[in-house]
């Protein structure tokens, strides 16, 4: 007998089930639906509550919730482009299936870039066994429901069963949903509906092409059962993949095949790939609203379907989700430990590397000398969202500071370090020691220089600085050997650097830049820091913030710049420089170069800062 598909059905003991429902139901009626209430004693709450203004509740922004620093921009509603560009930059996609305006307006606020009027309605809403009764009827008039609650996702509606039979029954059927309000239109399937999609994209309907277990297909599988477990069904839904992708689709859904075949899927395709019960090695998620509200249809939940509804409102359920697919926690098993190490030696952290590796995951490295703060965190963060191994070494590497510079007194707090890089989910904390990382001694070691850019600014001012960190960096690359590495805006200079390093060595590694977080009063946060007296303020990021708003809008900068520096040497801030550069080169900025950074190193007291703006100038120079 075939083996059913036990991942995707589990049948919950009618007992719990019910006991389930009722409190689920005592719950939901105690909560105004999209409404959050606040109670003294819950923070989280009571800080979204803040959000009502003028009498009107102003719902979280897009951008409030989403990862990406730059996925787009609060308004800007969700596109094809801005969906492909989540898969470039391996941000993950959050779809969901959402049948009417209250929902779709309350997943679309929550972040959920793709809302799917799916033909599971037939199911939840309708109580079919099966999604093959629904009809187009059914879907349009469902998609104008989501398509008038909807706040900027795209909408994805499914063309069902039989609805696609013959290109000119899936081109009228196509239309009558496009002008209900769906993006895209989405149809199960296999190499067989190539030409399909190939007409509907000629005729301006992006299509997606759901594949693997096709529940339209049920009775034709026998049953609910994973599809793409032998060799040659493996191959023949890759191949299908490249041959509906060369026809023109625009997205491709797996539902249920192996975690290994959809991982490899998604990185031979090139548009994004959601999956459902695929694993977590696609570029998105898809579930079904009701299940992951944790609302079994007669008792039966996929068991791939996690619960979100833990918190005490559906907003948080619907947030709580777009934050699991995100940052790769759902549908990867919650780890039971932060499962911080603390390694060492190069050959303890090769090996934990290696071991990654051959898990399929994707490696990324963090360097920091330590005394780690949020600027650090948000870097880990940042390598948690487009990794899944994350190593942060904390070396205070004594090859790049001067005889006269603070190498002694440089913060060491290794054990805050290991606290705040378990909380925000590092895997390794390579802490070599200074005879690990320089076992001939620091005399001896082969120097990696490079010119130019990092002969100016720092570089003049700290004289072989930069041929110390730039010999570190490469070193630390060929130790940890990572597919990325994030280094932080605060340190422009050295951000520029590191990539003409990466550049003129071919170095294999993909140098991702983190932007500058600051304190509440402007001020970059620095290991550093602690060293002043914060109980004045440094008007640094304010000098920055305000230059760069009279430069971009035409003024010239030489005046301004003297000037902003004989005002913070008023305060007592001696500046060692001020620039306007070129954001690429770090060469001085020409009145036709547009995309600019100002860099500013000062000293307050025996403390050295610096910081950076960038900035793009508009053409009336
Ligand atoms: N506030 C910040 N925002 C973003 N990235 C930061 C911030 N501070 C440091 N980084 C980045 O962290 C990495 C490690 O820097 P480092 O450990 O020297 O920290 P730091 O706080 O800059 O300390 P320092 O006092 O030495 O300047 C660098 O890539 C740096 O650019
Ligand atoms: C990149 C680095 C870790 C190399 O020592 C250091 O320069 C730093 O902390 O920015
Ligand atoms: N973040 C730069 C390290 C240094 O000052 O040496």
């Amino acid at each position: 007998m075939e083996v059913f598909l036990e991942a995707l059905t589990r049948i919950r003991a009618s007992s719990t089930f019910s006991a389930y429902g009722r409190n689920l139901t005592n719950r939901l009626a105690r909560i105004p639906p999209l409404i959050e209430t606040s109670t003294p004693n819950s923070p989280k709450l009571a800080r979204t509550t803040s959000n009502f203004t003028n009498g009107k509740f102003q719902p979280i922004r897009r951008n409030q919730i989403r990862l990406s620093s730059s996925s787009s921009s609060p308004s800007s509603p969700v596109t094809l482009s801005s969906i492909r560009a989540l898969k470039e930059r391996r941000e993950k996609i959050a779809m969901l299936t959402t049948y009417d305006a209250t929902f779709a307006e309350a997943a679309s606020r929550a972040g959920v870039e793709v809302l799917l009027v799916g033909d599971t309605l037939g199911m939840v809403l309708q109580g079919h066994d099966s999604t093959l009764p629904v009809t187009v009827e059914d879907i349009a008039y469902h998609t104008a429901c989501v398509r008038r609650g909807n706040t900027g996702a795209m909408i994805v509606a499914d063309l069902p069963f039989m609805s696609y039979a013959t290109i000119e029954q899936a081109l009228v059927h196509a239309r009558r949903l496009m002008q209900s309000g769906a993006h895209m239109v989405k149809l199960e399937g296999g190499t067989w509906v190539t030409e399909t999609v190939r007409r509907l994209t000629e005729n301006g309907v992006p299509v997606c092409v759901h594949m693997g277990m096709t529940p339209q297909s049920v009775n034709v599988f026998g049953g609910f059962k994973v599809q793409g477990r032998d060799p040659a069904r493996a191959q023949e839904l890759k191949d299908s993949a490249l041959k509906v992708e060369a026809a023109g689709a625009a997205m491709i859904v797996l539902e249920c095949v192996p975690w290994d075949l959809a991982e490899e899927i998604t990185r031979v395709a090139d548009v994004p790939v959601i999956g459902t019960g695929a694993g977590p090695g696609t570029d998105g998620q898809v579930l079904v609203l009701h299940d992951m509200l944790g609302l079994p249809l007669r008792g039966l939940i996929p068991s791939f379907v996690r619960n979100f509804l833990t918190g005490t409102s559906i907003q948080a359920a619907l947030r709580a989700y777009v934050e699991a697919v995100k940052d790769n926690s759902y549908p990867a098993p919650k780890r039971k430990d932060p499962g911080l190490r603390t390694l060492g030696t190069v050959r303890d952290v090769r090996a934990a590397v290696t071991a990654a590796r051959r898990d399929g995951r994707r490696v990324a490295l963090v360097p920091t000398m330590g005394g780690l703060h949020a600027g650090h965190i948000a870097m880990v963060k940042t390598a948690r969202k487009v990794s899944d191994f994350v190593v942060t070494s904390v070396f205070v590497n004594p090859l790049q500071f001067g005889d006269d510079e603070d190498l002694q007194r440089y913060p060491r707090t290794l054990e805050e370090d290991e606290r705040l890089l378990a909380d925000a989910g590092c895997d390794v904390l390579f802490a070599p020691s200074v005879e690990e990382m320089y076992p001939e001694g620091m005399e001896a070691v082969t120097r990696v220089v490079v010119p130019g850019v990092s002969e100016g600014l720092c570089g003049a001012q700290r004289p072989g600085h930069f041929d110390g960190v730039t010999t570190v960096v490469t070193k630390l690359l060929n130790m940890v050997q990572p597919d990325l590495a994030v280094f932080g805006e605060k340190d422009y200079q050295q951000l520029v650097v590191v990539r003409k390093l990466v550049r003129d060595l071919n170095l294999p590694v993909e140098i991702i830049a983190q932007p500058t977080i600051r304190e509440p009063d402007g001020l970059a946060m620095s290991s550093r820091n602690r060293f002043l007296d914060r109980s004045r303020s440094l008007r640094l990021f304010d000098t920055l913030r305000r230059l760069a708003s009279e430069i971009s809008k035409g003024a010239q900068p030489e005046a301004l710049m003297s000037k902003a520096v004989e005002d913070l040497e008023a305060e007592g801030v001696r500046v060692d420089y001020l620039e306007l550069r070129r954001q690429d080169t770090l060469l001085p900025a020409q009145p036709e170069d547009r995309a600019l950074v100002l860099l500013i190193a000062v000293r307050v007291g025996t403390t050295r800062l610096i910081d950076s703006y960038p900035f793009e100038r508009s053409g009336c120079a």
